[in-house]
């Protein structure tokens, strides 16, 4: 799994990266978002268009050869910035901010225009890939990490776009299975509920706890 690897970085060096990320990542956002939602005429879009092949451009000048992988070091503890959900240096990531309690993840996320499904409310895979992070994410935090095997999800009530908390535990573990349950909750209350198995995969299985645990990324 050559995706995930290991990296030396200073504290101040991480300061560093993560502001310009967070940045970066986040003009991108607003660019989606006023892409979506923008009613200026052609010539002010073929204007923009350029600007956007410019920065693309400059961007491009140095590129990692594929995707961001899932980067462990002592100072940053895991990096997994390109993931879908919570990447931090994913534009395409809401992204969801998550803490563990000990017990519980708690995810919050504000989703905006971009992540429309019916006319103002927000699309049911999107909703089912934060359960299934957040979900995934409670399994490891609890030490017994594995790959989604299945993932139910049942839309109680619309979610309606805004700000959402994305709620999951572990339930139960039957040897290399985890059981995880989640939520997701809007003003309304609950709209969606899940509950996954996330599964130990075979190349993982000979691996002691603490090398799962430092092996495997959010992501
Ligand atoms: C050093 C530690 C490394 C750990 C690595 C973990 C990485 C986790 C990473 C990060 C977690 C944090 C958050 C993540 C959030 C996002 C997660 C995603 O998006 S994951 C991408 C989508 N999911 C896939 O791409 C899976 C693709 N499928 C597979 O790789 C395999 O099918 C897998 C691992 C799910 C099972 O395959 P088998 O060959 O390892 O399993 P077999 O030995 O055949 O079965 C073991 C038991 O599991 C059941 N099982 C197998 N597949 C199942 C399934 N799909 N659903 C339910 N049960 C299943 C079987 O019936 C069996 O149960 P019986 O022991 O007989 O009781």
């Amino acid at each position: 799994m050559s995706e995930y690897s290991i990296e030396e970085i200073t504290a101040d060096h991480l300061a560093h990266i993560t502001a310009v990320a967070q940045g970066l990542a986040g003009d991108v956002r607003a660019l989606v978002d006023a892409t979506v939602r923008t009613q200026v005429g052609d010539d002010d879009v073929a204007a923009a268009r350029e600007h956007i092949a410019a920065a693309t451009a400059l961007l491009r000048r140095e590129q990692l050869p594929g995707a961001f992988g899932i980067r462990f070091s002592a100072t940053a503890g895991k990096r997994n910035w390109g993931n879908a959900m919570v990447g931090l240096r994913n534009p395409v990531a809401p992204p969801m901010h998550m803490s563990y309690d000990g017990e519980k993840i708690t995810g919050t996320v504000d989703l905006g225009a971009a992540y429309e499904g019916p006319a103002g409310l927000v699309h049911g895979g999107i909703l089912a890939a934060l359960l299934d992070q957040a979900l995934g994410s409670a399994a490891e935090n609890a030490g017994v990490p594995g790959m989604t095997g299945t993932l139910n999800v049942r839309y109680r009530q619309a979610t309606v776009l805004g700000p959402v908390t994305v709620s999951a535990w572990l339930d139960r573990t039957e040897g290399i299975k985890s059981f995880a349950k989640g939520t997701v909750s809007t003003a309304d209350g609950v709209t969606v509920e899940a509950d996954g198995v996330f599964i130990l995969p075979r190349w993982a299985r000979g691996q002691s706890q603490e090398d799962a645990v430092r092996t495997v990324g959010e992501g």
